[in-house]
């Protein structure tokens, strides 16, 4: 009886939860922080913004200097952005930038459109402007309003994007406390994958699963050692992965799972308390998970479109719920452009590309060696193990990658 795609994803967590969820932290440069778990919370050390601001180019000005049907005023010297501005003399106006800081004794900008004149004057000229009547703050961005000293800006656990490295920038630092990844070692197998840029021989194909792996663990915040291919030795593989266990935190391998002569995952594990089993789910129905030498280890088969879709559905989430990060994938509900089979008992995914107006369209067929069609997708439709058929526009939940 294979087991669920959620009684296997709880295995994982259950497996992960052993992990050291502190590996301690690091202060790295803002760029190098990106995708990374902030270690601590940040609090503002300053108002943002620092000053209160104009939004808009106008002319700032005391509201109360202006009656119902709209005031002549003396216009003063000029703020640009960046200037310390003296304050504004009752029944002053003064030519104000966006972003600049609004004059002691102004409470209100008036855009230049408002103005007549409706545009400035050279700087320096004696002149008036007519301007209508305001509401104090208007076009005012107050200090702090955005967020103030001492707030709560990020709290720890934070993914770090960009807009979240912005925000940092905006409060000044250039560096951020996270936390160090978990390290993973990632071996692709096969006596049939080779690296690309090498000859392609009869019977050989090149070894996508390594950089499609390497790099969606990457963005999910792991740090991944790569030791090359093993071929179908398993004396090859195990000396592989002796050489490197007990510098990494969680081991993953491809290939090699399923019911071949040849399934060197299954025979290094020989003796370790590692099960291969089947998931109901596909693509990515064979699995193995337990531990090598102490070290938790999950094999994922060795179709491409099969190694990311175990990562998606089991690793991924499983990181989130032990970690707190990577944030899971957001799964909204879209309808099916054209209709779908599954088979029964299974989970499917299936890949697509979401359209204009919520609609997704399947993109290639439900094999796990497509991986052109993967590349032009851009979601993991999820297709639960009671649905066999879906007619077109049928609701789906659908994994955004
Ligand atoms: N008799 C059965 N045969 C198979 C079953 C089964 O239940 N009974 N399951 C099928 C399913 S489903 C899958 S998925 C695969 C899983 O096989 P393995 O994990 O043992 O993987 P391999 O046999 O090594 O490879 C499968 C496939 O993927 C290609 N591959 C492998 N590694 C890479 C790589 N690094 N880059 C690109 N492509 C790779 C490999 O050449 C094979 O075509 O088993 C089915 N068979
Ligand atoms: O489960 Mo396999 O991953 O369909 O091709």
């Amino acid at each position: 009886m294979p087991r669920s795609v959620l009684a296997h994803r709880e295995a994982v967590v259950e497996l992960l939860s052993g992990l050291p969820g502190a590996r301690g932290s690091e202060r790295v440069p803002l760029p190098e922080a990106l995708g990374r778990a902030l270690a601590v919370d940040v609090h503002a050390p300053l108002d943002l913004p620092p000053f209160p601001n104009s939004q808009m180019d106008g002319y700032a000005v005391r509201s109360a200097d202006i009656p119902d049907g709209g005031a002549e005023l003396r216009v003063a010297a000029p703020v640009p952005a960046g200037a310390a501005p003296e304050p504004l003399q009752p029944g002053d106006a003064a030519p104000i930038m966006t972003g600049a800081m609004i004059p002691d004794g102004a409470d209100a900008v008036v855009p230049i459109e408002k103005a007549q004149p409706d545009t400035f004057p050279a700087p320096g000229a004696e002149t008036r402007v007519t301007l209508p009547a305001t509401e104090p703050g208007s076009f005012v961005r107050d200090a702090g309003s955005d967020i103030a000293r001492g707030a709560l800006a990020l709290a720890a656990g934070t993914v770090l994007g960009p807009a979240q490295l912005g925000l940092l920038a905006a409060l000044g630092l250039t560096a951020a406390e996270v936390r160090r990844p978990l390290r993973v070692l990632l071996v692709t197998t096969g006596d049939e994958v080779v690296e690309p840029g090498q000859e392609l021989r009869p019977g050989k194909i090149y070894d996508s699963n390594g950089i499609l792996l390497e790099t969606a663990m990457t963005q999910a915040g792991l740090a991944v050692l790569r030791t090359g291919i093993s071929d179908d030795a398993p004396a090859a593989l195990l000396r592989l992965l002796r050489g490197h266990a007990d510098s990494v935190d969680l081991i993953v391998t491809t290939g090699g799972v399923s019911k071949g002569a040849y399934e060197v995952v299954r025979q290094a594990m020989d003796g370790q308390p590692v099960e291969f089993l089947s998931v109901a789910m596909q693509p990515g129905g064979p699995q193995g998970i337990g531990t090598f030498d102490g070290v938790p280890f999950l094999g994922f088969p060795g179709n491409p479109v099969s190694c990311l879709v175990s990562f998606e559905m089991f690793l991924r989430p499983a990181l989130a719920a032990v970690l707190g990060a990577p944030a899971l994938r957001p799964a909204p509900l879209a309808r099916l452009a054209e209709p779908l089979a599954s088979p029964a008992g299974k989970h499917q995914v299936r890949r697509g590309a979401l359209q204009a107006g919520g609609t997704v369209r399947l993109v290639g067929g439900a094999g796990s060696h497509l991986m052109h069609a993967l590349a032009l997708s851009d979601v993991l439709v999820q297709v639960p193990a009671d649905v066999t058929e879906l007619p077109a526009g049928a609701e789906v939940e659908v994994w955004m990658l």
